[in-house]
């Protein structure tokens, strides 16, 4: 079973949520010398990425990433980048460097190169990740209908970084494939709202994970880390 801390607010959600951030941080850069982090765009993790961006920790020596991307331009306010860029990279956290799952190319294949490169440059495996679901059931860019949904939440996945388009997803994507995120020191799942609940409720019952694909996760990590809160 998951471990469910139900907080009270969003206020509690953040604080709980840059804790257990700032706890995983610590202790890899005591161990290694320095960390990386991914973090989920879309509109929940704002409140916890202005505590997060507050904390104590050596921000000169942890790296932030995204565990997925829309494949917009920075100035596009559906761009994950922009999210982390206004809200986490700043305060004491201005002095973290971010590397971001985009750049100018056309599109994520003809980008892929570049980011990969990018990525290899920070500390692996990942110190923490913290995901987002979206009330498809949804989790980084694993998208139910997504091109590449197998191969993306398959745990043995040759890739770190693939490529998804999905008929609900919006714009092309790109994410890191489950894998990398299951090797995180520290895995959590921030979710926030009434609506939610329901949604992860019908994701821990039984059914295939290419429905919710949130699943993947839950079941490859059991006791996954759940901050929730109305
Ligand atoms: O598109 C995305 O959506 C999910 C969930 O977002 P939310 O707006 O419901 O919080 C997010 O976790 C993911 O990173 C993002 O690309």
């Amino acid at each position: 079973m998951p471990e469910l801390h139900e907080l009270k607010d969003s206020a509690e959600v953040a604080r709980a949520v840059a804790d257990f951030v700032s706890a995983a941080l610590a202790a890899r850069v005591a161990r290694s010398g320095m960390a990386s982090l991914a973090v989920s765009g879309g509109r929940t993790p704002t409140r916890f990425f202005e505590e997060l961006s507050t904390r104590d920790l050596p921000w000169d020596k942890i790296a932030i990433t995204l565990v997925d991307e829309r494949w917009v331009r920075e100035t596009s306010d559906r761009s994950n980048a922009r999210l982390v860029r206004q809200h986490l990279i700043q305060n004491k956290a201005a002095a973290a460097r971010f590397v971001p799952l985009a750049n100018d190319a056309p599109t994520p294949e003809d980008g892929l190169f570049a980011v990969n490169e990018a990525l290899e440059e920070m500390s692996w495996p990942l110190a923490c990740a913290i995901l987002g679901m979206g009330d498809d059931g949804h989790t980084a860019s694993f998208f139910p209908n997504g091109d590449h949904l197998e191969e993306a939440i398959d745990p043995d996945a040759a890739l770190g970084l693939i490529p998804m388009r999905a008929p609900d997803a919006g714009e092309p994507r790109i994410t890191l494939t489950l894998p990398v995120l299951l090797g995180a020191d520290a895995l959590a799942l921030h979710i926030e709202g009434e609506a939610k609940k329901p949604v992860l409720d019908k994701a821990l019952g039984e059914g295939p994970a290419t429905e919710m694909p949130i699943r993947a996760v839950l079941r490859a990590k059991p006791g996954l880390d759940i901050f929730w809160c109305p």
